[in-house]
C-alpha cells in the first residue's frame, strides 16, 4: 500500500470567520487540477511526519512545525488497499507560500474551502479536520487505476479517534 501525507497549515482566529487554510492547486500526479493541501508519498525511510515537512516544503516553500496528527485515512481500490494517508494540520510555520512545478498555492477561509474541486471524499472528513476533530476513514473507490479517475463508492468514518 502506498503511504502517503497531506498537511493542512492554518492561520488566523479559530472562529470559522477568520481562519484560513493553506491549500494547493495540484499540478501534476494524482489529483492534478484539484485542490488539496499539500502533500505526497513517503520516500523510503521517512516518517510520515518528516514526509508532510518535506512536501510542505519542496511543493509550496513553507517550513511547516509542530505538526498536530488529524487524521488516518485508507483508499481502497476495488477492495484492495490502495494508499493510506497521514494527515496533519499545525498553525506553526516560517516563509511565504510560493508556486512550484507540482502546486500553487492559496489561502482560502475554512467556510469557503472549494469541495466540489476535490477529491469527492474530501467533503466528508476536511471539515472536521479543520474544526480540530480527528478521523479514522475508509474510503471504497472502484473502476480501476488510476485512482483519481476511479468512482467513489462508500466510506467509513469514527471521529475523535486518538492517534
Ligand atoms: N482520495 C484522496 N483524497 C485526498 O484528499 N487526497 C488523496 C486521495 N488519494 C490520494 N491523495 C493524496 C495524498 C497525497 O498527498 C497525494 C499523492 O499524490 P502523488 O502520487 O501525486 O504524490 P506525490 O505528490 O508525492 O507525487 P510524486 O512527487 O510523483 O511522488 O494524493
Amino acid at each position: 500500500m502506498i503511504e502517503a501525507t497531506l498537511c493542512f497549515p492554518l492561520r488566523g482566529h479559530d472562529a470559522e470567520i477568520d481562519c484560513e487554510v493553506l491549500l494547493i492547486e495540484k499540478r501534476r500526479g494524482l489529483g492534478e487540477g484539484w485542490y488539496n493541501g499539500p502533500g505526497g508519498k513517503c520516500e523510503p525511510g521517512e516518517t510520515p511526519r518528516e514526509c508532510a515537512i518535506r512536501e510542505t516544503r519542496e511543493e509550496v516553500g513553507l517550513e511547516v512545525t509542530d505538526l498536530e496528527k488529524a487524521g488516518e485515512l485508507t483508499f481502497l481500490l476495488d477492495d484492495e488497499g490502495h494508499t493510506v494517508c497521514h494527515v496533519y494540520r499545525t498553525r506553526s510555520f516560517d516563509g511565504q507560500p510560493t508556486s512550484s512545478e507540482e502546486a500553487h498555492p492559496e489561502w482560502v477561509s475554512v467556510g469557503n474551502v472549494p469541495y466540489d474541486q476535490m477529491w469527492a471524499d474530501d467533503r466528508l472528513w476536511l471539515p472536521g479536520v479543520l474544526e480540530g476533530k480527528t478521523v479514522v476513514g475508509e474510503f471504497r473507490f472502484e473502476g480501476g487505476e488510476p485512482l483519481d479517475e476511479a468512482e467513489f463508492v462508500d466510506h467509513d468514518l469514527e471521529w475523535d479517534v486518538s492517534l
